[in-house]
């Protein structure tokens, strides 16, 4: 039994969203916390299944270089189970997931529907974390409500107690944090046990009350927009802005070269969080950001960023 398992019990973990932090998640679990069974869903079929090859991938790697036994590695795979969808991750009347992590796209609307949908699925026993970047984990959490619930019944009350924001970093398997985020519901107990697991991943817990962009994007984005917004006024190319705080400032990587690594989509969403949230012109977006959205230019993932990059290199 991995570190913590007594802990956090989790024997088996659902994980919502197969993208490029949704498959790291379902990484660490299988592999460092080695979670029995770790059931990994996504909206797309497309995505679903590209997210298992570079779980593959990952696996490869980590034998190569000697992380892992090819035993490990063949435990780790059979731990990992893809299924289709959120009623998939109730396996039977009284087996489904101890705790649920969701990474789907960062946009309220999605979460919301997720949480409802997972607090008509799952018991009140079921721990539920969203990987959220910077939305609301109190707003979330008062959407993991079952679909009939009435006002004031123990589902309507008790539902958002077990929702927690816990924020992994990318790449997962090698960012060595985990913020834990808890909203205003949530109970002592949830946190502790939450904690546990991350740290069962292998991970550092830090703690943020939930405020927009917690700690780490709130000093992280700003940083970054103004990177783009320096980019945008000419005042230098994208190779400077990037070798200038890579090796006047030790950063292993620069701002721009992080951005299309985050995903430019999550950046924005982040700003306009931010900026909506606080009113503070200090969070206002970047135009350039905005348009290069627009453009569908979401950086690493869909192949074209401020750089470009090949398919290979991709979830
Ligand atoms: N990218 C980062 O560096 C980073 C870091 C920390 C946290 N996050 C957060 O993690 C979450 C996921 O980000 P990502 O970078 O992996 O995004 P991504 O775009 O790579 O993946 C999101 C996945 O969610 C899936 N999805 C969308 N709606 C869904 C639904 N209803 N049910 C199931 N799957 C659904 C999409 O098909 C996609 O595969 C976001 O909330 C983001 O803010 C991202």
């Amino acid at each position: 039994m991995a570190v913590n398992a007594a802990k956090h019990g989790v024997k088996t973990l659902g994980v919502i969203g197969s993208g490029q932090m949704g498959l790291g998640i379902a990484f660490v679990a299988a592999v460092k916390a080695q979670v029995p069974k770790v059931l990994l869903c996504d909206a797309s079929p497309a995505q679903l299944k590209k997210g298992v090859a570079f779980f593959d991938k990952l696996l490869a790697k980590d034998v190569s270089k000697g992380k892992l036994t090819q035993e490990e590695a063949d435990a780790a795979k059979a731990r990992l189970h893809p299924v289709d969808g959120i009623p998939a991750l109730k396996l039977s009347s009284d087996d489904s997931p101890q705790m649920v992590i969701e990474a789907a796209t960062e946009s309220l609307a999605v979460k919301q529907k997720i949480f409802g949908s997972l607090a008509s699925t799952l018991p009140l026993s079921t721990i539920l974390a969203t990987n959220t970047s910077s939305i609301s984990v109190t707003k979330i959490a008062a959407s993991a409500i079952a679909e009939n619930a009435k006002a004031g019944s123990e589902d309507a009350i008790e539902g958002p107690k077990r929702v927690l924001g816990l924020h992994f970093f990318n790449p997962v398997p090698v960012m060595k944090l985990v913020e834990l985020i808890p909203a205003l519901q949530t109970s002592k107990d949830i946190v502790d046990r939450a904690h546990a697991f991350a740290e069962a991943c292998g991970k550092t817990v830090t703690h943020s009350t939930d405020v927009p962009g917690f700690v780490s994007n709130r000093l992280l984005m700003p940083f970054i927009n103004e990177a783009i917004m320096t980019l945008e006024k000419g005042i230098s190319s994208k190779e400077d802005i990037d070798t200038c705080l890579r090796f006047g400032m030790g950063h292993p990587m620069g701002p721009l070269a992080l951005a299309d690594f985050i995903g430019l989509d999550t950046c924005l969403y982040i700003m306009e969080t931010m900026y909506r949230e606080t009113c503070d012109s200090k969070y206002r977006p970047s135009v350039l950001l905005g348009r290069m959205v627009d453009a569908g230019w979401y950086g690493k993932k869909s192949g074209k960023g401020f750089y470009d990059y090949p398919s290979d290199t991709r979830v």
